[in-house]
């Protein structure tokens, strides 16, 4: 049996993102109430293993799970990318104008935008999760309101679908990660020969080409970037960390790239080695 820390609760995205990627293995889902309380659990239980969401096609990337992954010492072991789509659910015998409040997860609130706009007579309130809200609207019984969640969510909770297929773009995809402990993630990861994605983090100094230095030399060794992510260094006034998604079709090829760039970079660390499995499903 997995056990699966997961924002949010029974029916959210990251849930399934679990199951999705863990298919036909049994797998028990840990719910926590926040991205930084997910980090915390999996400290405490090395067996445990994690999934976040990284980014998302309409919202962006999650920019506070780049530093909690950066902080923690856990390890990718792989990603997986998820179709979302959305429904507006409420409690039976509401309708779209009865509804004065929308509550959900604030990415899931952002990949609906549009329609929310469209419909200024609903408030947005943020939630911990989409599924989350659909439960508490469910369970305390609040009239009025109604959540943004994934289809299967509003039917556990058994919430009326007021309108589906919200989202603004139908290309609307959220990639997750896999963490595990470290000594966890050596047994767990796929084998060298089927590793062709990493992510790293670095800094630069502030000189001239220092980015472009590193990107020369990464395309040089065939290494493709598919990802980068700059976030303010705290307390260092308007210097950067880049978080970088690598792919190579060749390990050692990349290894090499990677001992060509560490000495123009600091703070270098690899935050995982692992499979591309960004398809579309
Ligand atoms: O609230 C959920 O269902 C989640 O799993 C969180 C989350 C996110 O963090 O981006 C996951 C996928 C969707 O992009 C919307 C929300």
């Amino acid at each position: 049996m997995k056990k699966i820390a997961i924002q949010g609760v029974a029916g959210c995205f990251h849930d399934a993102a679990a199951r999705q990627f863990f298919d036909g293995q049994e797998v028990e889902t840990i719910p926590c109430d926040s991205f930084p309380d997910l980090f915390e659990k999996l400290e405490t239980d090395a067996s445990m293993l994690g999934i976040v969401a990284i980014e998302n096609t309409i919202a962006g990337s999650l920019l506070a799970n780049h530093e909690l992954l950066r902080k923690s010492n856990h390890t990718i072991i792989g990603e997986h990318s998820v179709r979302i789509s959305h429904v507006l659910c409420a409690l039976p015998g509401e309708t779209i104008e009865s509804i004065s409040e929308v509550n959900s997860h604030p990415m899931a609130l952002m990949q609906c935008e549009q329609y929310l706009r469209r419909h200024p007579h609903m408030r947005m309130v943020e939630k911990f999760d989409t599924a989350g809200s659909a439960e508490e609207i469910a369970r305390e019984k609040l009239a009025g309101h109604a959540a943004v969640c994934g289809e299967f969510a509003a039917n556990l909770y058994g919430l009326n679908i007021l309108e589906k297929g919200i989202e603004t773009n139908k290309r609307n995809f959220t990639r997750f990660l896999i963490l595990a402990d470290p000594l966890l993630a050596g047994e767990l990861k796929p084998r060298e020969e089927q590793l062709n994605k990493s992510s790293v983090v670095f800094t630069l100094p502030h000189s001239h080409g220092a980015l472009s230095k590193v990107l020369t030399i990464l395309s040089f060794y065939d290494v493709n970037l598919t990802k980068i992510q700059s976030l303010p260094v705290v307390g260092r006034e308007w210097e950067y960390r880049f978080y970088v998604d690598l792919t190579f079709s060749s390990y050692f090829r990349y290894r090499q790239a990677l001992q060509a760039v560490r000495p123009l970079t600091n703070e270098f660390r690899i935050l995982g080695e692992y499979e591309e499995r960004v398809g579309i499903n």
